[in-house]
C-alpha cells in the first residue's frame, strides 16, 4: 500500500442537460466552444463557465433546439469531449416516464440502477486491438447521488432516492405491453438515453449520476392519457426551475476540492485492460489517449 496522501483534484463539473434544459442559469463568464474528438463532434459547442469559482461545462444532450434523436446521438463524443474539457463529475438531468404510481409527474428520482435496452448504440471507447471490461455494477456515483439528495431536500423539491431507469431505443414510446414488462421488472422510470452514457463514463474514469425528472406516466396508467412529446414539454417547462436551482446548489458543493472518488469511479480502468500490450492497435491506442492515457501508458496492465 502505498503511504502518499490523496490527491488534491479541483473538480470541474460536467452538466449533461435532457429534453427541455438548453441552457443552465447563473454561470458567469460564459463561453460556447467547439471540442473535436477522435470519435468526431459532440452533440453541440460545449458552454464553458463558472459558478461561485468552480468550472463547469454544460452540453444540451440533444444540440440546442434538440436536432438529434436518441439513436442518432454520438454518446462517444459527448463523453469524449467532456473528458477533453477536464470534466471529472457529471450530473446527467433527463426527463423521464414514471413506471410507478408514486413517481408522478414533477417528482425527481437520483437513479441508481439501469437496464440497457438499448441497441442501435456504439457503447464502448475500447475496440478490437485494446479491449477493456469496465464494472458497471455500480454504475452511478453515489457521492454525486448524496449530493442531490441534500440539495433537493433544501430545495424541498419531492424526489426519491433510488429507481432503475430502463433505458429503450426509441424513439417511438413503449407499447403498453413493453411498459408493463419493465413494471413487472421493478423498473421505476423509463427513459432514451442514460446508456451508453453511463457506461462511457464509467469508461473514461468521469464521476457520473442521473437526476431523472419525471414528466409523464408512460402508457400504462389507466387515469392517465399515453405519454407525448406535448406533456413531456409541458411538464418540463414546469420543472425547468427546479431542475435550474438544483444544479445551481449542486455545482458549488460538487466542486470543492477533493481525494480520490470513494466509489472509484476515477479508477475504472485499473485492472480492465486485457490485450496484452504487444497485440495493441497503434491507431487504437492513439485515440484512446485522451480517455485512457492514464492506464495505457503505464505497461504493466
Ligand atoms: C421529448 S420526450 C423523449 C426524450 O426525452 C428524454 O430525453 P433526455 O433523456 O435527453 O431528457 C428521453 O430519453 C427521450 O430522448
Ligand atoms: N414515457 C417515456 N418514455 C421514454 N422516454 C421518455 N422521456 C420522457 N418520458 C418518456
Amino acid at each position: 500500500m502505498s503511504n502518499s496522501p490523496a490527491p488534491e483534484i479541483k473538480p470541474v463539473i460536467g452538466i449533461i442537460g435532457g429534453s427541455g434544459l438548453y441552457d443552465i442559469a447563473g454561470l458567469e463568464n460564459k463561453e460556447w466552444r467547439r471540442v473535436d474528438t477522435p470519435w468526431g463532434a459532440p452533440s453541440d459547442e460545449l458552454l464553458f463557465g463558472t459558478l461561485n469559482g468552480v468550472r463547469c461545462v454544460f452540453l444540451p444532450r440533444h444540440g440546442r433546439g434538440h436536432p438529434i434523436p436518441p439513436s442518432r446521438l454520438n454518446y462517444r463524443a459527448n463523453i469524449a469531449a467532456m473528458k477533453i474539457a477536464g470534466v471529472t463529475d457529471i450530473i446527467s438531468l433527463s426527463a423521464v416516464g414514471s413506471l410507478r404510481e408514486d413517481l408522478p409527474p414533477g417528482h425527481f428520482v437520483i437513479v441508481d440502477q439501469f437496464i440497457d435496452r438499448s441497441f442501435a448504440r456504439e457503447k464502448s471507447f475500447f475496440d478490437t486491438g485494446c479491449v477493456a471490461h469496465v464494472s458497471v455494477a455500480d454504475p452511478v456515483c453515489p457521492r454525486i447521488g448524496d449530493v442531490a439528495e441534500e440539495k433537493l431536500k433544501e430545495l424541498n423539491i419531492a424526489f426519491t432516492r433510488g429507481g432503475t431507469y430502463l433505458v429503450m431505443e426509441g424513439p417511438q414510446f413503449s407499447t403498453r405491453a413493453e411498459s408493463e414488462l419493465y413494471r413487472s421488472w421493478g423498473c421505476a422510470v423509463i427513459g432514451m438515453t442514460n446508456m451508453p452514457e453511463a457506461k462511457l463514463a464509467r469508461e473514461a474514469e468521469i464521476c457520473y449520476a442521473t437526476v431523472a425528472m419525471v414528466t409523464d406516466y408512460d402508457c400504462w396508467h389507466q387515469d392517465h392519457d399515453s405519454v407525448t412529446v406535448d406533456a413531456v414539454v409541458r411538464v418540463m417547462q414546469q420543472n425547468a426551475d427546479h431542475a435550474r436551482s438544483l444544479v445551481k446548489e449542486m455545482i458549488p458543493a460538487l466542486g470543492q476540492p477533493r481525494g480520490l472518488c470513494p466509489a472509484g469511479c476515477d479508477r475504472a480502468l485499473e485492472h480492465a485492460l486485457i490485450t496484452a500490450p504487444e497485440r495493441r492497435e497503434p491507431a487504437l491506442l492513439s485515440k484512446l489517449e485522451v480517455i485512457a492515457g492514464r492506464v495505457l501508458s503505464s505497461f504493466d496492465n
